[in-house]
């Protein structure tokens, strides 16, 4: 037989928001000149008695001695506390109420007030545990009773040791106070409930931080008002992304670490374990083996464009939905793209060198107009295409290449082949994207097809182009000038030295991958993912997914969703709903899209649903993963 559990509970910042006494100070001195000082007082008597840096009973003799409060301000206080409730308790009140007989409230504040405000959550008032005031004949307190253990030094532990609980004792609170209860040898196991508050020595001491009750709930596999408690959802930022999306994503309840730079393979591996969704930028590989670590990964964003560095097909394998920004940064890229157009035609690279040596060649040698001339754009994509657009505007002819069939825009000239392209156009401008079989797509073969003197620019992936290639084509002056932002390998964070042989050339404009590091780019990526985030987490929603099934599910209202993602393998679906028949289950609305390699199918049931349902879905054959959202 299981033993029976006790839930020890603290009432001030724990179950409700507030500390009750700075509430009644308010209340005491409403509209008096000293209001403020004498809160902070209170304030400070209450946060060294929870820090364990004042004994209780002193820290009680002096706040009561401030406020000078009777029955009537306690009346307004009880009314205050009942829209002071912890959120976390509010949405579990269920839990109060269904396991009554174990909740204990055990406080070293006032019954006086406590009470009323627990009994409404279905907490027993013989379980409440709480000093009293003592009153003079007009009602105004006059102290508190001191037989009563609570009111002494380490009260609660006092308490605690005349209770006597058989069973599993496990404490809830915020306070030192709470935590001296568990040193005290007296409970199984002490949380420090941060919901609230956070006091570092209380935090320090806890077998366990709990950011709210859901969590607690969740542990000790009782039921929760959510299916996952979002505080336990992990999420890891790297790269340096930009500081809002931590805060879109800790707005929405979720544990969020920002870290500033990249992590390698192996520090990644060991990383990923225990994190729910990875945001990654360009540099971050996630590779099958770091995939393999990644026990309870769900989701990859890419905060970026590019999604070469994930190992997609793994992902799929392993049920990782992956999202990225496809549109948030085009814009960036293309501006940059023209500015170093034109710096390249004009030779500036050359002149700005000359300059920091101090010499002065004023000249009109090798400098161009952009006006005119042919730009040839290889991969006529989201970036492409908007280049295309902004170049026409400046008066030059645009031809471009792709491999698939793209619409022409403005006046663009699409060409049939690379070699056309590149024997057209005075300027190259790669904008493919990272796939692997663009691995030095472009080397010494088609530096010689290009037209001499003509300027090269790769905004797109380093392993693209061969950097000998391009190395050996500046040299020998084939081609007059380039631009280059991305290379085949890249330093890790802003720490690591970058070394190349390009930078010795003299009409050359090497950048460390910025092409769309703007501070427009980097908000608008900082918005976009997280909603996807948000999106998948909360409704199953893969809408712009880069590699699973696309669905856009409707928000669901008292009904409960399950996600089934499978290999995509015929009759996957009737074994699926063969089950919901067997346990008699009213399919209310259900969903499936498949792409090559995977199924996703979204149920939603009008009914509870017992754990052998969640095991039967997870149980037929070339299941990867089953996911309960509500
Ligand atoms: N430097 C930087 O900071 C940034 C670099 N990028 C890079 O730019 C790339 C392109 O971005 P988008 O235009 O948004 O992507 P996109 O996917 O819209 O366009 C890529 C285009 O290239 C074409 N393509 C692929 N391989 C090709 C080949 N071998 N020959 C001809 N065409 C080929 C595709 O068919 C597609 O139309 C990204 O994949 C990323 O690698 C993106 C953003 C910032
Ligand atoms: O969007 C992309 O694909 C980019 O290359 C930009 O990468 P970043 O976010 O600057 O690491």
């Amino acid at each position: 037989m299981e033993s029976k559990k006790h839930f020890v509970i603290d009432f001030d910042s724990t179950f409700t928001q507030v500390e009750a006494l700075d509430v009644l100070c308010d209340i005491a001195y409403e509209g008096k000149e000293n209001k403020d000082e004498i809160a902070q007082q209170i304030k400070s008597l209450t946060d060294q008695a929870m820090e364990g840096s004042l004994s209780f009973r002193e820290a009680l003799e002096s706040r009561l001695a401030l406020l000078k409060a009777g029955k009537g301000e306690i009346e307004k206080l009880i009314q205050a506390l009942k829209g002071k409730v912890s959120d976390s308790v509010k949405r579990n009140r269920h839990f109060f109420e269904n396991y009554a007989d174990d909740v204990l409230i055990i406080s070293s504040g006032f019954k006086d007030f406590i009470e009323p405000i627990v009994v409404e959550y279905g907490i027993k008032p013989e379980n409440v545990y709480a000093n009293t005031f003592t009153y003079d004949a007009s009602g105004n307190i006059t102290g508190f009773d001191r037989s009563n253990p609570l009111s002494e030094h380490e009260g609660k532990v006092k308490l605690m040791k005349q209770l006597q609980l058989n069973g599993e004792v496990i404490v809830i609170g915020d306070g030192y106070t709470d935590y001296e209860i568990r040193k005290a040898g007296l409970a199984d196991k002490f949380y420090a409930f941060t919901e609230n508050v956070e006091r570092e020595i209380v935090v320090a001491n806890a077998d366990q931080v709990a950011q709210n009750f859901d969590e607690i709930l969740f542990t000790h596999n009782l039921p929760t008002a959510t299916s996952y408690p979002k505080s336990m959802i992990k999420i890891l930022l790297l790269e340096n992304v930009h500081e809002s999306a931590k805060l879109k994503l800790e707005s929405e309840g979720y544990s969020v670490e920002l870290m500033k730079g990249a992590l390698d393979e192996d520090e990644l591996a060991e990383k990923i374990k225990g994190v729910h969704v990875l945001g990654i930028r360009s540099k971050t590989i996630v590779t099958r083996k770091v995939l393999e670590n990644a026990n309870r990964l769900m989701l990859v964003g890419a905060f970026c464009i590019g999604t070469n560095q994930i190992d997609l097909e793994a992902c799929q394998e392993k049920g990782i939905a992956v999202f990225n920004a496809p549109f948030s940064n085009t814009r960036s890229v293309v501006e940059l793209a023209i500015g170093e157009i034109i710096m390249l035609m004009r030779g500036i690279p050359k002149r700005m060198r000359q300059m920091d040596k101090k010499e002065w060649k004023k000249s009109a040698n090798n400098s161009s107009e952009i006006r005119g001339k042919k730009l040839g754009i290889i991969g006529y994509g989201n970036i492409g295409a908007q280049l295309s657009v902004l170049a026409e505007a400046m008066g030059m002819n645009v031809f471009y290449y792709d491999i698939v069939e793209k619409l022409a825009l403005g006046n663009a000239t699409k060409v049939s082949s690379l070699d056309e392209l590149l024997a057209t156009a005075d300027i190259i401008s790669l904008h493919v994207d990272g796939r692997e079989s663009n691995k030095s797509f472009f080397g010494a073969a088609e530096f010689a097809k290009m037209k001499d003197g003509a300027i090269f620019v790769n905004l797109a992936r380093g392993p693209v182009v061969d950097i000998k290639a391009l190395n050996d084509a500046l040299e020998s002056g084939k081609i007059r000038g380039a631009g280059v932002d991305v290379f085949p390998v890249e330093p890790k964070n802003n720490n690591e030295p970058f070394e190349s042989p390009l930078a010795l050339h003299e009409n050359i404009i090497l950048t460390p991958h910025i092409g769309g590091s703007t501070e427009e780019a980097q908000v608008n990526i900082a918005d976009f993912v997280p909603s996807k985030i948000v999106e998948y987490i909360n409704s199953g929603s893969t809408y712009n997914s880069v590699n699973f099934p696309n669905l856009q599910l409707p928000k669901l209202d008292d009904a409960h969703r399950l996600l089934h993602i499978h290999r995509n393998v015929s009759g996957i679906l009737a074994k699926i709903n063969t089950i919901f028949a067997k346990h008699n289950i009213n399919v209310e609305g259900q969903y499936l899209k498949t792409n090559e390699k995977i199924g996703y199918v979204i149920t939603d049931i009008d009914k509870e649903y017992g754990p052998e349902l969640i095991t039967e879905l997870k149980n037929i054959d070339d299941t990867i993963k089953v996911r309960v959202l509500y």
